[in-house]
């Protein structure tokens, strides 16, 4: 039968055995990937496209999907109305040891509700003043795009937000092309065309980036891109599923002027789906 473990029958059961093996091989290998959501008024935004992420992951993985309606009324039912953070983790099922995948029972579903933190919505307003970070991300064909567990670079590159005072950061890769954020995804403006790095080597796809993909169509291009060109953009922002479409007001020493008139329109077309 399928495990699902919300914050409260995770709490109620840590002592007995049976999540903590149900959890196994997320902490013994990173064996399980997650999608983090923003949900308002007892609704979970962009529901579709963290379903989508989630069952993509599940099919590169080789990792048996669970049962989405069970799924989708479990994390319904962890809502209160308010604005909120839940995060939806999907872990390969116990049985095999070591690496082996056969014999893995279902996946189990772990969900984690949070306040929505309330800065996001100033972003959103207001635009950050972000830093390029020196810490690297390696190149990961396998993984490229999948949001697993495995964000120890993450943690290492926040530690060098925290340490900068900077909101967010680009980050590179190893070969210095252009990545994504630290926790989001990044696009730019040239004129009347946008930007994104493609990330067949590395990153996360983000649910917000593949809004935009179906907002703007053919005005969007995934492409290799190196740190000047970023510079000389007309436009930057930033996305992820809780900051949602965040003007970039500057990049280190570089100032952006713009009138933000792209991420205007993706701000409100974002609202009207949110
Ligand atoms: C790791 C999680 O989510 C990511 C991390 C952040 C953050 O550190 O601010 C924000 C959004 C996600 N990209 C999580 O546990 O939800
Ligand atoms: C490294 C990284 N890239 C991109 C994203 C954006 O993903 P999403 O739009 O699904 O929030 C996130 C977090 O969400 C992330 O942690």
């Amino acid at each position: 039968m399928q495990t699902i473990l919300t914050d409260t029958t995770f709490a109620n059961t840590i002592a007995n055995t049976d999540p903590l093996l149900a959890l196994s091989r997320a902490w013994q290998l990173g064996d399980a990937h997650f999608s983090t959501l923003h949900a308002r008024a007892g609704q979970l935004c962009h529901w579709p496209y963290h379903q989508a992420r989630l069952m993509d992951a599940c099919t590169r993985l080789q990792m048996p999907m669970p049962d989405w309606n069970a799924l989708y009324a479990a994390a319904q039912a962890t809502l209160n109305g308010s604005d909120q953070v839940l995060r939806i983790t999907l872990v390969r099922g116990p049985g095999a040891r070591g690496y082996g995948i056969a014999g893995c029972g279902e996946t189990t579903v772990v969900l984690n509700s949070s306040p929505f933190p309330a800065h996001y919505y100033q972003w959103r307003e207001q635009g950050i003043a972000i830093g390029v970070c020196a810490g690297r991300l390696g190149q990961s064909p396998l993984l490229a795009g999948l949001k697993t567990v495995n964000r120890l670079e993450q943690v290492m590159l926040k530690a060098e937000l925290e340490a900068n005072d900077w909101p967010e950061a680009v980050v590179l890769d190893a070969e210095g092309r252009v990545m994504e954020a630290v926790t989001a995804n990044l696009f730019w403006r040239e004129g009347e065309q946008i930007y994104t790095p493609d990330l067949s080597t590395g990153g996360v796809c983000g649910t917000l980036r593949a809004w935009c993909f179906d907002h703007l169509g053919e005005r969007v291009t995934a492409t290799d891109a190196r740190l000047p060109r970023l510079l000389a953009a007309d436009e930057v922002w930033l996305t992820n599923a809780l900051m949602g479409v965040v003007p970039v007001t500057a990049i280190g020493e570089r100032r952006f002027s713009s009138d933000f008139i792209m991420v205007k329109e993706l701000q409100q077309a974002y609202e009207e789906t949110e």
